[in-house]
């Protein structure tokens, strides 16, 4: 047991996010907890966003990244707008630059509400994504699901935002896949030594595209952020459209899109879109027993 701390359960695109208050204490939310969180209907969650006090001059907190089974992310775009719009929130300010294992994230918060992240610079090198195996062009690495002589899914991009992702192209509805099926052995496949998050990726128009993702360590999920981002810069780094496009976040619920830059003068991904608040309690860090606390709901009536 330890002294309970503040979360907010949000979302982002419906991607389920808990952001959880650690600031002004030592210890880190646990994968037990993680895990005993998740199992409750209730709590489930995708990513569980920990704001810690900063580390690192010139930012505003540390953000811890856990997914549903107790594993660490190294990102999380949608997670990463819900902990914008809570601190905007809780301190009126719209501005915020944060730490995570995978660096330095600027973030800001719109007039309409929107958020747009720095998501930083992609990183393509082979053993940096990582891949287990040598490719000087990871934008098309050999790999394949299916029938030999007549693959399901086959030759997808690969790149880090942060985070592994792979992105496979489809030219048919990314809701006709399988993916609850192929999506755990692909991100557990041999390629992928950390594992990878498995994007589903139909080209729409020169400026638009539509995404389905697997989750490494989260499985199927209504949206995710950095694979947004992936998809669009795989999308433009392969000539499929230029380097601004909306997404189309197929299973987002209610449908749902991001706007994804990447931006030429530097490089950087910068994400824009939307977060939800959607009730708030108080949490065990340790065990994740948690209650909810109604008040803020009473507030806003
Ligand atoms: N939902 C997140 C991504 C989580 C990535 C995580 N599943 C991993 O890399 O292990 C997003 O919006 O970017």
């Amino acid at each position: 047991m330890s002294v309970t701390v503040e979360f907010a359960r949000m979302n982002g695109l419906g991607n389920k996010i808990l952001v959880v208050d650690m600031r002004g204490r030592p210890d880190k939310v646990t994968p037990a907890a993680a895990v005993a969180l998740n199992a409750d209907p209730q709590t489930e969650f995708d990513q569980i966003m920990a704001i810690h006090d900063p580390k690192a001059d010139g930012t505003d907190a540390f953000i811890d990244i856990l997914n549903s089974d107790g594993s660490k992310a190294q990102a999380c775009g949608n997670g990463t707008r819900c902990v914008v719009q809570a601190l905007a929130a809780e301190t009126g300010r719209k501005a915020f630059t944060f730490q995570t294992v995978a660096g330095i994230l600027n973030a800001v918060e719109h007039e309409d509400g929107t958020i747009s992240v720095d998501m930083g610079r992609p990183v393509f090198d082979w053993d940096k994504i990582p891949l287990a195996e040598e490719f000087h062009d990871t934008s098309r690495i050999e790999l394949q699901i299916g029938p030999i002589d007549n693959p399901v899914l086959h030759s997808p991009s690969a790149m880090s935002m942060g985070n592994p992702h792979a992105i496979f192209w489809v030219d048919k509805d990314v809701m006709s896949y399988d993916l609850a099926r192929f999506g755990p052995l692909l991100e557990n496949h041999p390629m992928f030594p950390e594992r990878a998050n498995i994007t589903l990726a139909q080209v729409t128009s020169p400026t638009s595209l539509t995404t389905r993702t697997w989750e490494r360590g989260a499985g199927l999920t209504l949206a995710c952020g950095s694979a947004a981002c992936s998809a669009a810069v795989s999308a433009a780094r392969t000539g499929r459209t230029g380097r601004k496009v909306t997404i189309n976040v197929a299973s987002a619920k209610p449908p749902a899109t991001l706007s994804i830059e990447w931006r030429e003068r530097d490089g950087h991904v910068i994400m824009t879109g939307p977060a939800e608040w959607e009730w708030s309690g108080r949490l065990d860090p340790s065990t994740g027993l948690w209650s909810r606390d109604d008040s803020r709901e009473a507030e806003a009536q």
